[in-house]
Formats: structure tokens, C-alpha cells, sequence
């Protein structure tokens, strides 16, 4: 069919985000035909969220700069609890920086340590009002220039300062004060580390486009702030060095799960006890609840601990920039195309 095949190259390469349930004749059981890259039907309902639509009008879905995150009301009180241990990791923030970003917001770095591994898992805090408990706690014998080192001051550090407590400089603050940010659910992403995607530009994933654009949204003057929580959880939990191996699979034919699988490993190996835990020591725990940037919906429950200790109030959805952007924008490759379409064929991702 030269004509069809003539339109589809013109076309962009996400418009067909494609879910073929039931006896197929490709190699992939998605449906996904992986010797194309393509499938000829529409995904069914039930693997996308009620306001997916897939962007039949390249370019229609185009967003504005400043444009606010949609949500969506999240009620995980009527939902059967997943398996979580009983008890949260106990975390504690051992230091704390500012740092001014290549788009001009500043956020301020908290590093983790825990006593369940030895990994620096860190909480990206953008706004001035969102304070660790543990950083914040005193130590006995510290002075305030130790204080002041392991960054528990407030306001800014400028030469000459000497009290972590009163900054006799006070900035101000764009901000709004404590209370108002505790009111007003702030915005969270629980983000698992990919080296590959964030850093060595991989086309593989949409993990540096996700982060890039949960700090977007957290610096947006409106946002009143929020917190990436940035877990070293490398390959969906099982390492670089697997997960490397996941994607030779990968390049041999199986899909993302199906690689992990073939590699013994689960197809996802990551909890979120450390993150609710940091979440509680930066003070979101209690009805305040959260706004959580996030297409997975095992994700959703589980970041709320065993005892629901966060609230994850609405879900806002991580959309893919290609798509948003009628293709504009965003990542191209086969490789992501798979992986977006496995992520909601089979992981249930809720990417709308
Ligand atoms: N094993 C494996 N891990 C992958 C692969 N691609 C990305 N990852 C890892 O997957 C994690 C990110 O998971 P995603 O599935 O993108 O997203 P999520 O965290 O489940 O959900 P979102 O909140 O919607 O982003 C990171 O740890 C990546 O390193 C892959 O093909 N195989």
C-alpha cells in the first residue's frame, strides 16, 4: 500500500500510540509489531485513563510556556492496599545546598542517608518553605558554622554571616509562607534514577524528559513549590549493569518487561518506603496530601506508606512532550515508541 505507507512517514511518529489485544501475528505479545515499529489498531479504553485522547491533530495539543499541570482527583482510601513492609526506612537529611539551575530557578539539593542501604537518595526542593526536620534538628557540640556548612540555616549564606538562625540579610522571598504551601497540596515526583536517559541522552525513555519537566512545573511562578524525590533506583531497581543487559534484549525483540523477565529479574523491582519517609521529614504528611507527577499507578499507593502517612490527593499526568507537542517537541526513536506502549499495555501506565 504505497499510499498508506507514503502517510504514515509523513505522519509523526508518536500519532499512533497503538495496543493490540488478543491473538496477534507479530512477535511481541502487546500486539506491538516489532519488526515495524507499528500496529494497525486504536488502543482499547481500558488501557488508557478516561482523558486520554491520542493526538489525532499533530500539533492541536500544542502547550503554552506557563501553562498550569492538569490533575486529576485521586482517592486511594477505597483501593485494596498493595504489599508494603509495615514500617518506614528511617531517613535522615545530612546535608542541604542551593543550587542556581541553567534555567534560572534555584533549588535546593538534600541528600539522604537511611538505615536500609548505603545509596545517596536525594529530595530536589524547589521554593524556599519546604524544610527537612532532621536537617533542621540540632546536634549536640555543632557550632552555628557547622550549622551553616551542612546548609540547616535559613534565608541565604552570604559572606561574612554567622548565625545559621537569623539572616541579618533577609532575601525576599517570591514565595508564599509555610501554611499556605501545607494547604494548597504541593507538587511531587517520586523519580527513579536512569543514567541512560538522563544523562547519556538516551532515546530509549522518557526518564530526563519527566525530569527536566517536573522541575518546569515546580519553578513555574504560580507553582507554591514541591519536591523531586530522586531515588537511586536504577533500572526500575535492578541496576545499570542489568539493565543494559535488559536493553540487548530489548534490541533482540522482547519489551522492556519481558526483557527484566528473561534476566530473572521482576519486571519491577522498586518500593517507595524511602520516599515517603523523606516526604514526612519534609513535612508532607497529615491531610495536607500531595499533587503526584506520575503515570504509574502502582506508584501512586505505594508512596503513601503503609499507614497512608502521605496523601496523594490528585495524580497529574507525565504526557510525553512528542505527544504533546504534535511531535514538534519531545523524544523521536522506535525504541521509545515500544517502551511507551509496553509501560500502558502491560504496566498499566495512565499516561492522560
Ligand atoms: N529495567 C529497565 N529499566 C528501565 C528501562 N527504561 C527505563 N528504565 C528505568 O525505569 C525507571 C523509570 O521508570 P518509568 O517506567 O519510566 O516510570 P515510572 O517511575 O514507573 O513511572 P512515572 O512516575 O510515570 O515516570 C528508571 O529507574 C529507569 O532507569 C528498561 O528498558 N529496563
Amino acid at each position: 500500500m504505497p499510499a498508506l505507507t507514503g502517510l504514515m512517514r509523513d505522519l509523526p511518529s508518536h500519532a499512533s500510540p497503538v495496543y493490540s489485544p488478543g491473538p496477534s501475528t507479530g512477535k511481541d505479545v502487546s500486539g506491538f509489531d516489532l519488526d515495524n515499529g507499528r500496529s494497525e489498531s486504536p488502543p482499547p479504553p481500558t488501557v488508557l485513563s478516561p482523558a486520554f485522547t491520542p493526538p489525532s491533530t499533530p500539533g492541536a495539543g500544542t502547550p503554552t510556556k506557563q501553562k498550569e499541570p492538569r490533575s486529576i482527583l485521586v482517592d486511594t482510601a477505597s483501593q485494596r492496599p498493595p504489599k508494603l513492609l509495615d514500617t518506614l526506612p528511617e531517613v535522615n537529611c545530612v546535608v542541604r545546598a542551593r543550587i542556581p539551575t541553567v534555567t534560572g530557578a534555584e533549588m535546593f539539593l538534600h541528600l539522604y542517608q537511611n538505615n536500609v542501604d548505603d545509596k545517596e537518595h536525594l529530595a530536589i526542593v524547589f521554593g524556599n518553605n519546604i524544610r527537612s526536620r532532621s536537617l533542621d534538628a540540632p546536634r549536640s557540640g555543632e557550632t552555628e558554622m557547622d550549622r551553616m556548612i551542612r546548609g540547616a540555616y535559613t534565608g541565604r549564606l552570604h559572606p561574612g554571616r554567622t548565625s545559621s538562625r537569623i539572616d541579618p540579610k533577609p532575601q525576599p522571598s517570591t514565595s508564599p509562607p509555610v501554611d499556605q504551601v501545607i494547604q494548597t497540596s504541593a507538587l511531587v515526583r517520586i523519580h527513579s534514577e536512569c543514567y541512560t536517559g538522563e544523562t547519556a541522552w538516551s532515546a530509549r525513555c522518557d526518564c530526563g524528559e519527566q525530569l527536566d519537566e517536573a522541575a518546569r512545573l515546580m519553578s513555574l511562578p504560580s507553582s507554591p513549590g514541591g519536591v523531586i524525590v530522586y531515588l537511586r533506583q536504577e533500572g526500575r531497581g535492578i541496576g545499570l549493569m542489568e539493565k543494559l543487559k535488559a536493553y540487548n534484549v530489548q534490541d533482540l525483540g522482547w519489551d522492556t518487561v519481558e526483557a527484566n523477565l528473561m534476566l530473572r529479574h521482576p519486571a519491577d523491582a522498586r518500593s517507595y518506603g524511602l520516599a515517603t519517609a523523606m516526604l514526612l521529614d519534609l513535612g508532607f504528611g497529615g491531610d495536607a496530601g500531595i499533587k503526584l507527577l506520575t503515570n504509574n499507578p502502582d506508584k501512586v499507593r505505594a508512596v503513601e506508606g503503609p499507614n497512608r502517612e502521605v496523601i496523594v490527593k490528585e495524580r497529574v499526568a507525565m504526557v510525553p512532550l512528542a505527544w504533546k507537542t504534535g511531535g514538534k517537541k519531545g523524544i523521536h526513536s522506535e525504541e521509545i515508541e515500544g517502551y511507551l506502549r509496553t509501560k500502558i499495555g502491560k504496566m498499566g501506565h495512565m499516561l492522560g
